[in-house]
C-alpha cells in the first residue's frame, strides 16, 4: 500500500491536490488521479499537480532543454486522469505551494519561472495575489457548440493558450445561468484534442473605468464544470476583444462562479502576451492511501 502526503489548494474555487516528487520517482496512474479527485471516495479536486524538478523529467518529456532556468515543472493532470498542457489557476497555486513548502530559494520568489507542457511561464508574487504571464496566444478554428439549456447551437471561437479553448458568447445572463453543464457541450466538428468550453456574457455596461467586465461559466476538458478556469478567462477576454474590434481595452475583469480574475494583454518583442492575476490558497494537508 502506498501513502501519499498531499496539500489541497485552490484558485477562485478551481481546486487541486498537490504533492512533491522532486526526483520524479512517483508518477501516478490515471486510476490514482481519478481516486484523488473523487469528491466522495478521495480528497476531491478538479486536478492533480505533481511538483517535480525539471532535471528529473524523463527523456522526451524534457521540454525544458532550451530553457533550463525553470527549476520546477508543473506536472498537471485533469480529474479524469488525462494530462493537460497548462492550468492558469493551478500554476498560481503551484507557485504559492513551492514558496510555502520552502522549495524555492528566497531570491527566486518574486519572479518564478515554472516549466509546463506549454513551455516556461513566469509567475510573479504580489500584494494582490499571483500574476502569471501566459505568453503568446493564437486564434484557431470556429466550431459549433451545443449545450443543454440553449435552444440552438452557437458558434464558438477557438483560442489556443497552450491548451485548447472554445469561447461562446451568449445573449444574456439568463441564458448563462440556465445552462446545464453537468453534461459536456457537443462540439461540431469535434476537436481531436478536445476543448475547454467557456460561455460568456458582458456585464452592463461592458467597460467601466477602462476595464472591460464579463461573466463566464466553463466546462473543462477532463474535469467537467468547474468554478473557474484561469486560461479560460484569458481566452474569454481575448475572444470578446476580438469580437469588439478597435477600441476595446487591454484590461479585463472576468467573474466566474468562484470569484474574479484579472486579464491583461500587453506587447512584447515576440508579439502580444496575455497575463492572468488572481488569488492562490492552500487549504489543508494530509496523507492518503492510494489504490
Ligand atoms: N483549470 C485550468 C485548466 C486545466 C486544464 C484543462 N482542463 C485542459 O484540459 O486544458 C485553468 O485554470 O487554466
Amino acid at each position: 500500500m502506498t501513502t501519499l502526503s498531499f496539500t489541497k489548494g485552490h484558485g477562485t474555487g478551481n481546486d487541486f491536490v498537490l504533492f512533491t516528487d522532486p526526483e520524479g520517482e512517483r508518477p501516478l496512474t490515471p486510476e490514482q488521479i481519478r481516486f484523488l479527485c473523487d469528491r466522495r471516495f478521495g480528497v476531491g479536486a478538479d486536478g492533480v499537480i505533481r511538483a517535480v524538478r525539471s532535471r528529473s523529467l524523463p527523456e522526451g518529456a524534457a521540454i525544458l532543454e532550451e530553457e533550463p532556468e525553470a527549476e520546477w515543472f508543473m506536472d498537471y493532470w485533469n480529474a479524469d486522469g488525462t494530462p493537460a498542457e497548462m492550468c492558469g489557476n493551478g500554476i498560481r497555486v503551484y507557485a504559492h505551494y513551492l514558496i510555502a513548502e520552502g522549495l524555492v530559494a528566497p531570491e527566486r520568489r518574486d519572479t518564478l519561472p515554472i516549466g509546463t507542457r506549454a513551455g516556461v511561464k513566469d509567475v510573479l508574487a504580489g500584494v494582490s495575489g499571483y500574476t502569471v504571464d501566459l505568453g503568446r496566444w493564437r486564434l484557431s478554428e470556429e466550431r459549433l457548440v451545443a449545450a443543454h439549456g440553449l435552444d440552438v447551437a452557437r458558434p464558438g471561437l477557438g483560442i489556443d493558450l497552450g491548451n485548447p479553448h472554445l469561447v461562446v458568447a451568449l445573449a444574456h445572463l439568463g441564458e448563462l445561468e440556465g445552462l446545464d453543464l453537468h453534461r459536456p457541450p457537443a462540439i461540431e466538428p469535434a476537436p481531436a484534442q478536445g476543448a475547454n468550453v467557456e460561455f460568456v456574457v458582458p456585464e452592463e455596461p461592458l467597460i467601466r473605468d477602462g476595464v472591460a467586465r464579463i461573466r463566464m461559466r466553463v466546462h473543462e476538458r477532463g474535469s467537467g464544470e468547474t468554478l473557474s478556469c484561469g486560461t479560460g478567462t484569458a481566452a474569454a477576454a481575448l475572444a470578446f476583444r476580438h469580437w469588439g474590434g478597435e477600441g476595446m481595452p487591454h484590461h479585463w475583469s472576468v467573474e466566474v462562479p468562484g470569484g474574479r480574475l484579472a486579464v491583461r494583454m500587453f506587447p512584447t518583442e515576440e508579439g502580444e502576451h496575455v497575463s492572468l492575476n488572481g488569488p492562490a490558497e492552500l487549504v489543508f494537508s494530509g496523507e492518503i492511501t492510494l489504490p
